[in-house]
């Protein structure tokens, strides 16, 4: 589906036929992904949709014209844009539909089970009824699951750069009971780093930790490797989101291997907010080198022109792996999600059910 970021062939490349397969076994294999936006996540087809829905907004109706719209100079122009997306929403009702079709497009890559980053300030600051808003997600969480055999779960994230009212809105969203969604269950922080201190988000972490959810902040997307010890220490961070500048502190990486502590990387996502240069230089190999738990995901698919499938095609390139170092990526991610453990054994049983028959001659 993607060719913006189309993985490329590499020297480690096997031969055509055999990138063939493996891009096959990908598309099959079943998947969990725990680092996607829900408004990132909007395919040119739903994006095209709520634009017809709402026609005063600046994002393009024409599916083709989003892929030059979704070109992006650095990481503050993709902020700028995503909120142009955000402000596409606008109702329940759009809430309800992103989610469901989000799901659709998820279930289509064999996604089993993903944990949806929302970032619920940006509709309740723009008028949408906290209410409706749970009720839309929860709604189409339950309508997804029945129809598609996907699992969604929710991490309500802090706007970083909307400041500390924006903390505050969000934590009161994520944990007063009777409000906060059944399927909630991690707290992140998301936006810019650079001018956005990771310490100053503390107490709400202590609050959110305390109502049972998990640490799960972007750090070490956009700063240094001091943006994740801050997301460690001060936020008692579980699984960092990205962690990309992790790699240039073997005793960062050291203790993220010690602690089990997962980086959610996203390899396209780097390029495309222009985070790392290039592909080639992307340090996914160091962080399996240093023994990081290590898991693949798409972070805002569309707008990065890529999906969950393209970043285990990746993966295989940088890592130069085979289908069991694939299946073995896609348990990663299933030992590092907030799943039960029932929920955790069946979906890994189904990755090595599906590898065996696959290499099964
Ligand atoms: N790769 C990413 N890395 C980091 N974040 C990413 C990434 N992809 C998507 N996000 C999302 O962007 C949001 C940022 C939104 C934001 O900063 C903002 C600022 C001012 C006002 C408002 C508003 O709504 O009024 C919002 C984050 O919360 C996060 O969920
Ligand atoms: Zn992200």
């Amino acid at each position: 589906m993607p060719d913006r970021h189309a993985v490329p062939e590499g020297p480690t490349s096997a031969t055509g036929a055999a990138a063939r397969d493996l891009h096959a076994f990908i598309a099959g294999l079943p998947k969990a992904e725990l680092h996607v936006h829900h408004v990132g996540s909007a395919s040119p087809r739903i994006v095209s949709e709520l634009a017809t829905r709402h026609p005063d907004s600046k994002v393009p109706t024409d599916p083709e014209a989003l892929a030059d719209y979704f070109t992006f100079t650095d990481f503050a122009h993709f902020i700028d844009v995503y909120l142009s997306v955000v402000d596409l929403i606008r109702n329940p009702e759009d809430v309800r539909l992103l989610t469901y079709e989000v799901a659709r497009d998820m279930a289509r890559q064999q996604v089993r089970y993903a944990e949806l980053t929302i970032t619920p300030y940006s509709s309740t600051s723009r008028g949408i009824d906290e209410r409706a808003f749970m009720d839309a997600i929860e709604d189409a969480r339950k309508a997804a699951e029945a129809d598609f055999g996907t699992v969604l779960r929710w991490c309500f994230d802090i706007p970083g750069e909307a400041g500390l009212a924006s903390a505050e809105e969000t934590t009161r969203l994520a944990t007063t009971d009777g409000l906060r969604p059944e399927g909630l269950v991690s707290f992140g922080l998301g936006g810019p780093e650079i001018g956005v201190p990771r310490p100053q988000f503390k107490p709400y972490f202590d609050q959110a930790i305390a109502a049972g959810l998990r640490s799960v902040p972007h750090a070490g997307e956009t700063t240094g490797p001091e943006t994740v010890w801050d997301a460690l220490t001060e936020l008692r961070a579980e699984r960092i989101g990205h962690g990309t500048s992790a790699a240039q502190d073997p005793k960062l990486l050291a203790h993220l291997a010690e602690q089990r502590i997962a980086l959610e990387v996203c390899p396209t996502s780097n390029i495309a907010t222009r985070a790392v240069r290039t592909l080639d230089e992307h340090p996914i190999k160091e962080f399996v080198r240093a023994g990081v738990l290590v898991t693949i995901n798409s972070d805002d698919p569309p707008m990065f022109g890529t999906d969950l499938n393209n970043e285990y095609a990746v993966a295989a390139r940088l890592l130069d792996l085979d289908e069991q170092g694939l299946a073995a990526l896609a348990k990663n991610a299933v030992e590092a999600s907030y799943l039960d453990a029932a929920g955790k054994a069946r979906i890994t049983a189904e990755i090595d059910t599906y590898t065996s028959a696959w290499l099964t001659p």
